[in-house]
């Protein structure tokens, strides 16, 4: 018997190989929250592509009203890239993002021997700064965007601010506290010595509160090549929103590539959003080649941070059912997909996950 409210949680597809990871990770964490009594009402919702051709618009109204009546949400891959060029082809992300105030997007990198890793010994956390910088964004924060004054000039505007530096900082803080202590920031106020200045002085204020904690400073061009050659000398980095888009997709090839890198959109609010690192892969959907790790472990993350913060144990024990059976999916060749040097497909993988846990229920590893 559950004793706490049912999770709400949304379950939005994206585009392209979202219709295939997006179900499996929903399939996995749907198995493992009945198997440890966790009640969660998943509630699918239109969005993309597929919205604007069934629907008239790939975010259709109503949407971040329903959103916000949520404890978090799974957010597929957005192809916004092939979108038709109509006002209706929106790409939703970085108003969902803004909406909600989802400032810290978490990307973990860890090693698994023997899928394609770099190195055997990785495990580190990049938390890129998600809702200022140089993302265009339809001004949900004023400033940010791109404009043309004249045909031949362009001007990308990045916005850094005090209050938004600060926000990520603590959060990154927050996780460092909670792993090795160590926080690295990463910028460029060699160059950008007011923007990234701004963010380096608000890393230290915040980190204030955070005594315990080690800080040092890594120019994101030094950066770059240290985590190449050494990442183990890394433990939790914070960053702005492109250099940090840039960098977790470098950490990802480390580790095997894109289907490695998961990711939880978290702010201040009760509400977060899993969200992979990696885009949609036209190039592979239909082939049931996409590998699902990067969904299915956001959407573990995602439950572990509800679990927390609302205090439900059932959650934490989900978490850790979804971990063991990934883990012994992804030690066999046979139920991992070729990206990560296995012969298995994406079904392959998600029911190897599915079949661990119904045996393991009891007793996750
Ligand atoms: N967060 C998001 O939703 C993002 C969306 N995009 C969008 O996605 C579309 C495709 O962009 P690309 O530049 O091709 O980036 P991408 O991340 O979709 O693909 C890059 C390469 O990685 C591979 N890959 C990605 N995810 C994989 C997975 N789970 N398993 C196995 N292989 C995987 C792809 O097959 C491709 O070869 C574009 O419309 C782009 O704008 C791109 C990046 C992030
Ligand atoms: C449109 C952007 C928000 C896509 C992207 O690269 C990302 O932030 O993950």
């Amino acid at each position: 018997m559950t004793a706490h409210p049912p999770l709400r949680i949304g379950v939005l597809n994206g585009d392209d190989i979202g219709h295939e990871i997006v179900p499996a990770a929903h399939a996995i964490a749907a198995a493992a929250a009945q198997a440890c009594g966790l009640a969660i009402d998943w509630r699918p919702m239109p969005l993309g592509r597929k919205a604007l051709d069934e629907l008239g618009h790939t975010m259709p109204p109503g949407t971040l009203e329903t959103l916000g009546t949520l404890d978090g949400f799974i957010l597929g891959p957005i192809g916004h890239q092939a979108y038709p060029k109509v006002p209706e082809a929106i790409n939703p992300h970085p108003i969902l993002r803004k909406s909600f105030d989802l400032f810290a997007n978490v990307r973990p990198t860890r090693s698994y021997p023997g899928l394609g890793c770099l190195y055997d010994d990785i495990d580190l956390v990049i938390v890129r700064e998600n809702n200022e910088g140089f993302q265009p964004d339809r001004n949900v924060v004023a400033g940010c965007g791109e404009f043309r004054p004249t045909h031949d000039t362009t001007i990308s505007v990045r916005v850094i601010t005090r209050e938004g530096s600060r926000k990520v900082a603590r959060a990154a803080f927050e996780i460092a506290r909670a792993r090795k202590k160590r926080l690295t920031v990463v910028h460029k106020n060699t160059v950008f010595k007011l923007g990234c200045g701004m963010f380096v002085e608000e890393c230290y204020e915040a980190g204030k509160e955070f005594p315990d904690v080690a800080i040092e400073e890594v120019i994101v061009d030094t950066f770059a090549m240290k985590l190449v050659r050494e990442p183990q000398r890394f433990d939790t980095v914070v960053t702005t929103n492109m250099f940090g888009d840039i960098l977790t997709d470098e950490a990802a090839g480390l580790v095997g590539g894109l289907g490695m890198a998961p990711g939880l959109c978290i702010g201040r609010g009760d509400i977060a959003m899993a969200q992979a690192t990696h885009g949609s892969a036209p190039d592979i959907a239909g082939k049931g080649l996409a590998n699902p790790y990067a969904m299915i472990e956001s959407t573990r993350m995602l439950i572990e941070w509800l679990g927390r913060r609302r205090g439900i144990p059932a959650a934490a024990e989900a978490s850790a059912l979804m971990k063991a059976g990934i883990d012994a999916a992804l030690a066999n060749p046979a139920t991992r997909t070729p990206d990560i040097r296995g012969t298995g497909t994406q079904a392959d993988m998600t029911n190897a996950i599915l079949s661990y846990m119904e045996t393991h229920a009891h007793a996750p590893a």
